[in-house]
């Protein structure tokens, strides 16, 4: 068998994959563009331990900063002259005063531990509301739309939890940051031609950090299309949903086959970034260990020549290890903060494109006479135009059924009726308001819409039909009776081991899975329970058995008694008493009419409803 190879076309260079390079070159620079919309988010979610970090990180680098000088005094009473007891008794003060300080810093870092504890948390639970806000807020059709929909995930699945790691990774850095300034500050103070030596001893671990992190950025450039490709894989082996469809097409080995395809490259580029990483550390470890060496050496020839006295000296040394570690953290803090920085962007830039205009002025609308003058729709990024110059009314209490072949386009017209997408060409008028120029919710709640393939809601039976109007008012659910009962959805519910409390969810403890009718019966319930002026069923009774579909079209006749009602179905025989047939084709409307009249015309309706009517004759 020829395997595919994921390296192939598309798959290297999808457009949802991030340019690595610009980042990569940018490195240290990146920071500051990096840190803004972090601290924004750390500010917005946990202000008051975001002043306490701060606040206990600078009396911290103080505390160092002290902590250097009074070793200074300690070690120049030690090394003076005179009998051991004296010398350690003069050095008594200085002593105490070295373990004050350090023991302030302890405490303050201990306190930057809890309020930081107190950060991340927060940021998470702040920044997930804010995404998901967005994403609710976003128009249907945003949706269709493939590059906001990358932009989504890239949001969800990893700015989301890189927003979090740049959180603690800022931290981090201010942290070591301070630390730096308290050590060069403090030899800065002791002696200015200290600076430099810290700078010898320093940087060549420095370089090595950075170098390392820069790889491992570069490497996962290189990786997140197969990383998505494993991700991909991983939920066809072990989800309920493609598990029955894989064991009878006996597709296991080609599953299998994926997942080598894609994990193998994947494991050698990890192990060619752990080399390359453990390469560079060592030869940074060797240049690191060279520098200290002539940083002892100049030190040294310092004390010889007097430049500086040997107790300054010493806290030179104990300086520049406290400088090193310090600087070991920053770079690698910084480093990650960039990689970060770049999924936050990704974060940020969907928030600012999911933002809608403000929604307009609630107003009243009368939805029962509609009226579609010119109507066109494109969905996003697509050359084709679904729906095509639709001019046509619907009359108050009217059932009007749309039929026509798969894609005519009969679901996108019922939800431009239903003002779900806003027309490309023509407008939808409800009674004389144009629907594109009202505000969403008042559209929304004027309509009662049973789709094709209904939310399956992970919840009890009683929220799965709630939810239809979760604000309605219904204390003794006579309502949901009602609705349950016109559906066929009582018998459902009643061989539920907890009725109406029954979780419908196997993903749960305790959760029951339902038959694809069983679910309808819910679902249509749900569109009864909502109870608006504006009807639209999209299929409602395709996975239905023909006694559930019989009780599922009387309730339909007695509501659509003082309502309008839009009907989809591929069954012609239950459009046969709808007042008027529109029959699409490849988005036009091609004919209009009542039964009997469209058969009478010998078109297309015609034909179809002979080809149906021979089936069943047949069957
Ligand atoms: N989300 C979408 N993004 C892009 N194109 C779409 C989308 N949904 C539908 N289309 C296209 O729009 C056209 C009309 O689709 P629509 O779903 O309205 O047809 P339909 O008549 O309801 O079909 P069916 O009988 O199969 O339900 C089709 O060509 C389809 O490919």
């Amino acid at each position: 068998m020829s395997e595919p190879d994921p390296r192939d076309g598309n798959l290297v260079t999808p457009h949802w994959q991030l340019d690595d390079s610009a980042a990569t070159r940018r490195g240290l620079r990146g920071v500051p563009a990096a840190t803004w919309p972090v601290l924004g988010t750390i500010w917005r979610a946990a202000p008051g331990a975001a002043v306490a970090v701060a606040v206990m990180q600078v009396v911290s680098g103080l505390a160092a900063a002290f902590g250097l000088f009074a070793t200074t005094g300690v070690l120049t009473q030690l090394l003076a002259s005179g009998p051991t007891t004296e010398r350690v008794v003069a050095a008594l003060p200085d002593l105490l005063l070295v373990g004050a300080a350090f023991g302030l810093r302890g405490a303050m870092d201990v306190g930057v531990a809890l309020a930081h504890a107190r950060i991340t948390p927060s940021v998470r639970r702040v920044a997930e509301e804010r995404l998901y806000a967005a994403s609710l807020g976003a128009d249907l059709a945003a949706f269709d739309d493939s590059e906001f929909y990358d932009r989504m995930h890239r949001a969800r699945d990893r700015g989301l939890f890189f927003l979090e790691r740049a959180a603690d990774n800022l931290v981090e850095l201010v942290g070591s940051v301070i630390g730096i300034a308290a050590a060069a500050g403090s030899l800065a103070l002791l002696h200015p031609v200290l600076l430099p030596v810290l700078l010898l001893a320093v940087l060549p671990d420095g370089w090595a950090v950075q170098r390392a992190a820069r790889l491992a950025y570069a490497s996962v450039g290189r990786t997140v299309v197969l990383d998505r490709r494993v991700q991909m894989v991983s939920d066809l082996a072990t989800e309920r949903e493609p598990a029955a469809e894989i064991r009878a097409y006996q597709a296991e080995p080609f599953v299998l086959d994926e997942y080598r395809v894609a994990a193998d490259p994947l494991r050698d580029e990890d192990v060619r970034l752990a080399t390359a990483q453990a390469r560079v550390r060592g030869v940074g470890r060797a240049l690191a260990g060279l520098g200290l060496a002539v940083t002892y050496v100049v030190l040294g020839l310092l004390v010889r020549y007097e430049w500086v006295p040997l107790a300054v000296a010493g806290t030179a040394v104990i300086a520049i290890r406290v400088a090193t570690t310090a600087l070991n953290r920053l770079v690698l803090a910084a480093n990650q903060l960039v990689e970060q920085g770049m999924y936050v962007a990704d974060y940020q830039e969907f928030l600012a494109s999911a933002r809608r205009p403000a929604d307009r002025p609630e107003v009243g609308l009368d939805p029962s006479r509609v009226r579609l003058e010119g109507v066109s729709f494109s969905y996003p990024g697509s050359g084709r135009v679904a729906v095509d110059g639709i001019t046509l009314s619907i009359e108050p209490g009217e059932t009007v059924a749309l039929v026509g072949e798969n894609g005519s386009g009969k679901t996108t017209l019922a939800k431009l009726i239903a003002g779900l997408y806003a027309p490309t060409a023509g407008r939808v008028l409800w009674g004389a308001q144009d629907i594109a120029e009202a505000d969403r919710s008042s559209v929304a709640s004027q309509v009662m819409m049973v789709l094709q393939d209904p939310v399956r809601w992970p919840h009890t039976a009683r929220v799965n039909v709630r939810v239809g109007r979760h604000s309605r008012v219904d204390p003794d659910g006579v309502a949901l009776k009602q609705a349950a009962g016109q559906a066929g959805a009582d018998v459902v519910v009643d061989g539920l081991p907890a009725g109406w409390e029954t979780l419908l969810s196997k993903q749960f403890r305790g959760g029951v899975e339902l038959s694809g009718g069983q679910w309808q019966r819910l679902a249509v319930a749900r569109g009864l329970y909502r109870d608006a002026p504006l009807l639209i069923w999209d299929e409602p009774t395709a996975p239905l058995d023909a006694k559930a579909e019989f009780a599922v079209y009387e309730s339909l006749r007695a509501l659509a008694e003082d309502r309008t009602v839009v009907l989809i179905t591929h069954r012609l025989a239950s459009v046969r008493h709808a007042d008027r047939i529109l029959l699409l084709h490849e988005g036009k409307l091609v004919e209009q009419g009542t039964h009997a009249e469209l058969l009478a015309s010998g078109g297309r309706y015609a034909d179809l409803y002979e080809l149906q009517s021979r089936m069943y004759a047949d069957a």
